[in-house]
């Protein structure tokens, strides 16, 4: 019998984008939208077209681009959002607008201000207004974890009717418990049978979202949101990798179900977005955590090296972890090797990338004896994310002498033209971003700092991530650098975020003019 293919709906893009201190900028969507069609994933949620210029720009050129994944853009039960959401798509082979409205009581009191029937008008206008620009619509009720099921159903009549194809239930707020979730569902499939598609997007706020996940399949839905890592508002969405990974061991229970997931990408994928937002998984994280295929102690590692499967319900080549392989690469390798690599840890690069992909490699292996291939996942990252350079890091001098004044002395190419400064600070860090601001003229105030290794030893890459806004009324810049040395990882990170500020300049200036239409 053929199993029926649960679908699944990421949404790191869009609500993992939601978790704090995880913006990525649009090449770093572009490349994260890549990886998750290699993945296999059904629908790509790419944004929130109508929340930004920039968010629409992201949501257009991921559509223009990924061929095999359905893309989506959500948007509010408001005509210019769905006109937004409709415009962004528009290129994809595959599209879809997801549009909701919150449902439970507290929501329409409090937050909406409407009251039932304004709901219901709201979401059949959304709904209909959605198919002029698409045949695929995704309707939720936002907050249906604390919803009424008789509204909901009714709800559900009045948007089928008006042409969504997809029903989504999610659990705003991670309130329910898995029972609660499957029961909900139940009631629902059978409600809407051979009418729509029953979805289901769990928050984590109990820890629960995958639990509920796989009950809710258990029950009936048909399609899962999720993200990977478990990215997302608050404390977080069910995890991509732990719902597929759970229904692949668990087939004895999950015998009749399937995903067109590829999960040998699950870890690379995983890495990409740790690499991109500087999140990294918590090391016990199920399967992708660091420590997800460790064994510590004796009695484990005896029978893990007896018989494999005495403490492994995975195997890491399962999920594209290569426990065997992990060492590569040297300063003596070549651009074929290097190719090679690249090819197997799945990406593709145009020939300047791979020039200037193979000159960041030899400039590391010649300071780095061992070069494995999260080094290279990270280095990758970092090359094919970066915007267009309007500033350029070409060199860096400090002092910090204990009792003394830090000061730094940089030098940054704009225009073709090398120009010197130096400047003091508070600490080192803080005396290189204010040199880099003297130079520039753009006065960033940092929010945010964050360093980690990218593998083991003292001669580790630094991943520096940096959080920081150069105009007040507008929102926070996110910039990444990688280097052996901290200090030129954290000034790498901070032109980054300038660049990137400077690339979306023109359309955060467009955000301050946007109107927002209402019916
Ligand atoms: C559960 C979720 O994850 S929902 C998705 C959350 N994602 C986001 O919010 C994306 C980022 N958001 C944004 O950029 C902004 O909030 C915008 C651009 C969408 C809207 O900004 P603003 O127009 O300034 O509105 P603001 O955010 O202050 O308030 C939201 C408004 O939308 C209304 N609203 C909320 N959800 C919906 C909905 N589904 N349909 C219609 N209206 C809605 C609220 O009632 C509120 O209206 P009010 O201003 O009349 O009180
Ligand atoms: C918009 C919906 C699907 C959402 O993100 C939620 O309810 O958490």
């Amino acid at each position: 019998m053929s199993k029926e293919i649960i679908k699944i709906f990421d949404t790191t893009l869009r609500d993992g984008e939601q978790s704090p201190g995880a913006s990525m900028n649009t090449e770093e969507k572009i490349q994260i939208a890549a990886q998750l069609e290699r993945l296999g994933v059904d629908i790509i949620e790419a944004g929130f077209a109508a929340a930004s210029p920039g968010d629409f720009d992201a949501v257009s050129k991921i559509a223009q681009r990924v061929q095999n994944s359905t893309i989506c853009s959500l948007a509010r039960a408001i005509d210019a959002d769905i006109k937004a959401a409709g415009e962004a798509i528009a290129a994809a082979k595959m599209k879809r607008i997801h549009t909701f409205i919150a449902t439970s009581p507290i929501h329409m009191q409090y937050k909406l201000k409407m009251n039932p029937d304004e709901v219901i008008r709201r979401a059949v206008r959304a709904v209909e207004y959605a198919r002029e620009f698409v045949d695929d619509v995704e309707f939720s009720c936002e907050d249906a974890g604390r919803s009424d099921i008789g509204f909901m159903k009714e709800i559900t009549d009045a948007v089928i009717n008006a042409g969504a194809s997809t029903i989504n239930l999610p659990d705003t707020v991670g309130f329910r418990l898995p029972n609660e979730i499957g029961a909900m569902v139940k009631e629902m499939s059978e409600y809407t049978k051979g009418r729509a598609i029953i979805s289901v997007h769990n928050h984590n706020d109990l820890g629960l979202g995958v639990a509920n996940s796989l009950e809710a399949i258990a029950n009936g839905a048909r399609q899962v949101e999720c993200t990977i890592n478990g990215l997302g508002e608050r404390a977080g969405n069910a995890a991509l990798e732990e719902i597929v990974m759970a229904l692949k061991t668990r087939h004895d229970i999950f015998k009749d179900y399937d995903t067109n997931i590829n999960t040998k990408e699950i870890y690379p994928t995983s890495r990409l977005i740790a690499n991109i937002t500087g999140i990294e998984p918590q090391p016990n994280k199920a399967i992708v955590g660091k420590n997800a295929f460790a064994h510590e102690s004796g009695i484990h590692q005896d029978g893990v090296l007896k018989h494999k499967e005495t403490y492994e319900i995975i195997r890491p080549e399962d999920i594209g972890l290569d426990m065997e392989d992990t060492l590569v690469l040297g300063k003596h390798s070549g651009r074929a090797a290097f190719k090679d690599k690249l090819a197997k840890l799945g990406f593709t690069l145009s020939d300047d990338e791979l020039n200037s992909a193979f000159e960041r490699f030899k400039e590391l292996a010649d300071k780095k004896k061992d070069i494995y291939d999260d080094d290279i996942r990270a280095l990758i990252t970092s090359e094919m994310t970066n915007i267009e350079k309007a500033y350029e890091l070409v060199a860096m001098q400090l002092m910090d002498s204990t009792g003394g004044v830090p000061s730094a002395a940089v030098t940054i190419r704009h225009n073709g033209e090398d120009i010197t400064d130096a400047g003091i600070g508070d600490g080192t860090i803080d005396a290189v971003f204010k040199t880099i601001d003297r130079i520039t003229g753009y006065q960033g105030q940092l929010i945010d700092y964050k360093v980690k290794s990218v593998t083991q030893g003292k001669d580790a890459l630094a991943n520096v991530t940096v959080k920081v806004t150069f105009n007040e009324n507008e929102p926070a810049i996110i910039g990444h650098g990688l280097s052996l040395d901290t200090m030129l990882a954290s000034a790498r990170a901070y032109i980054g975020a300038l660049n990137s500020y400077l690339s979306m300049e023109g359309m955060l200036k467009l955000r301050h003019t946007d109107s927002t239409e209402t019916i």
